[in-house]
């Protein structure tokens, strides 16, 4: 495993400002999220970035007019009006401070979902194969990382605008009074923003280096206290197996983290007292002339004021641009992941889908080998799936037989040889068409924590609303019966996570399962042991209605039971592979070959 403190990536000023070149993008999502709320948020910082400057001006002519008032008398008329404004200037800029980031944080919720939508959609367009795949998985998580934090880059970036403005109109004032005065702000302001940049890209690569380990954390944590792993936690006493790792986990990231943090901490407070410095000897000068009698005593309360507020404004804005360039960074890591293509090819002009399908799929030589792993999931397969033809897949753990059918639909593409389809490369069709002419049922079906409808409604989502069909397609795989029981029936909320879920047992959640695949008018049915979890009758029911549905249609069966294997008109036995030896049974059994033997033994099992 890397080591979590392994940093290896610092980041040069040059490279914060190159990212910088993402900010554009990401004003560009904010925009799509919600063009009024990003106006008006930049309307509302437009306004609050004068109100300092205003203050501060008026301040110094009210204390001007005390002073005078003080010394010569007169009318207080201008004063109070003065002292109103001023008031007024204050409730305004508390109102616009309340109204920004009540619309940054309702946009910064839009953004986040509409983001999260594009992750969503973006991730749906990408190969199985690329999910297997850790780097991608590790892009993957830190782009939904992204999806809260940017909102908040957003507010940064549009902060640092305001501030921006507000200094413009402070500067002004100051530089008109003494320009050496801008020298002594910057002296007290570059030590602390070098060294909030230098511990901004060292915290980045810390965390970036501590992706992959973050995502086992969340995967200990997840096995540690969830639903679906509680029985085996508690059966196999694994509870301590799984606390152990997650401190051995986070104890890493704590020391790694807590290093970074107090070295920054002691850093900067060695910069926080120059800048005090910096301050005071500039506070010093302006009293030294007010005393001198060269400036009035509002004018040495509004260079103070400016001054002061200029230093923090510049210190902020400093910092900011380091904790904006390093989110301009993590940007990257979003939108590196929607610059993934899928690599599976998709034909520029697909030919129509066959239908019906005239000489069936013809394996040429193929072959494929998983990205991740040295040796060949399928080797040298030569073989057709005759139209209406009742294939079964035989062979041991492992001998490919799930992969192949990976490759019929397309899940990947061979990675050598070819597959045909009356004639022509699968890859001319369109993807879409092949899988809505494609039943398949894989193995590890997923348990939709969803209601029953929905359940068997998922084999064909856009028939969602037709009950008629899923009732059907539950008689077929026998899951009615099911139905029957469930105290709320087709609206019952299977699994036990939300709303008063009943959990279901395996053969009755492969009953489930098994009826998506009459959920389309298939012209191919593809089962992956379809009724491991069936009991003796359940299993000769399921086959008998499969054999009435498939009537006509191909069907590709793969199954560990002989007594379901040999209903096919035809038997594949997979090995290593590749196929051993194809027939029907009785042709099998005659040539006394592998299949023969694993039947018998098979058959000596039952006895
Ligand atoms: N996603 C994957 N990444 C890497 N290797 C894989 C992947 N899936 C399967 N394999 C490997 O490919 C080979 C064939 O696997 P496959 O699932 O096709 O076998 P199978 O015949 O369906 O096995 P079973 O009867 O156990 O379901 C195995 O050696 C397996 O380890």
């Amino acid at each position: 495993m890397a080591k979590t403190g392994n940093i290896n990536s610092n980041l040069s000023f040059k490279e914060r400002l190159s990212a910088l070149k993402n900010l554009p993008e990401l004003f560009r999502l904010v925009w799509q999220s919600s063009p009024g709320k990003t106006t008006l948020s930049f309307a509302l910082r437009i306004a609050r970035s004068a109100m300092p400057v205003a203050l501060l001006y008026v301040g110094k002519l009210i204390i001007d007019q005390v002073v005078e008032l003080n010394r010569h008398g007169g009318s207080q008329h201008e004063l109070w009006k003065l002292v109103i404004i001023e008031f007024g200037l204050a409730v305004l800029t508390d109102g616009l401070n309340r109204m920004i980031n009540l619309t940054d944080s309702l946009l910064g919720d839009l953004f986040s979902n509409y983001t999260s939508m594009r992750i969503m959609r973006h991730a749906t367009t990408l190969d199985l194969d690329q999910f297997e795949d850790s780097v991608f998985y590790d892009k993957l998580e830190r782009a939904r990382q992204q999806t809260v934090g940017r909102s908040v880059l957003l507010s940064q970036v549009m902060s640092q605008v305001q501030d921006f403005i507000s200094m413009a109109f402070l500067l002004t004032g100051l530089i008109a009074f003494n320009p050496w005065l801008i020298l002594l702000l910057l002296i007290a302001i570059i030590p602390s923003f070098l060294g909030e940049s230098y511990f901004n890209s060292q915290n980045y690569a810390l965390t970036r280096s501590q992706t992959p380990e973050r995502r086992e954390l969340d995967y200990v944590r997840y096995l540690g206290a969830s639903d679906e792993t509680a029985k085996e936690v508690k059966i196999f006493g694994l509870a301590d197996f799984i606390i152990n790792r997650f401190k051995t986990l986070s104890d890493q990231f704590y020391a790694d983290n807590s290093k970074l943090a107090v070295k920054r901490s002691a850093w900067g407070t060695f910069f926080s007292v120059l800048g005090s410095i910096g301050y005071y000897a500039a506070y010093g000068f302006i009293i030294y002339q007010t005393v001198t009698g060269k400036t009035s005593v509002g004018t040495l309360t509004f260079l103070a004021g400016s001054f002061r507020q200029l230093s923090s404004l510049m210190e902020s804005m400093l910092n900011r641009f380091t904790t904006v360039s390093q989110g301009a960074i993590y940007l990257n890591d979003f939108l590196e992941f929607f610059e993934i293509k899928p690599k599976i090819s998709v034909a520029k002009s697909p030919l129509a889908f066959p239908n019906p399908i005239k000489q069936g799929f013809t394996f040429e030589n193929v072959g494929f080998q998983y990205h991740n792993s040295e040796s060949w999931a399928n080797r040298h397969l030569n073989f057709t799936l005759h139209p209406g033809e009742k294939l079964a897949l035989v062979g041991e753990n492992g001998a490919g037989k799930t992969t192949l059918v990976k490759l019929l639909a397309r899940l990947y593409d061979p990675s050598e040889g070819r597959i045909l389809l009356d004639g022509i490369d699968l890859k001319e069709y369109a993807i879409d068409e092949l899988r809505l002419n494609l039943g398949i049922i894989f193995q590890d079906y997923l348990r939709y924590q969803m209601t029953l409808s929905q359940n068997i409604a998922v084999g064909n989502i856009s028939e969602i609303g037709n009950q008629a069909l899923i009732q059907k397609a539950a008689e077929e795989s026998l899951a009615d019966a099911l139905a029957e029981k469930l105290p709320n029936r087709y609206e019952q909320w299977l699994g036990r996570r939300f709303n008063d879920g009943v959990e279901l047992s395996g053969g009755e959640w492969q009953k489930v399962a098994l009826a998506r695949a009459y959920m389309k008018d298939a012209q191919v049915l593809i089962l992956d042991e379809p009724t491991a979890a069936l009991d003796a009758r359940a299993e000769y029911e399921v086959f008998q209605r499969f054999a009435q549905m498939t009537k006509g249609k191909s069907a590709v069966l793969i199954s560990h039971r002989f007594s379901t294997a040999r209903l096919a008109d035809r038997i594949l036995v997979l090995d290593k592979g590749t196929v051993l030896e194809a027939g029907t049974h009785e042709e099998l059994i005659l040539k006394n070959s592998r299949y023969a033997e694993l039947f018998r033994l098979q058959a000596k099992g039952y006895q």
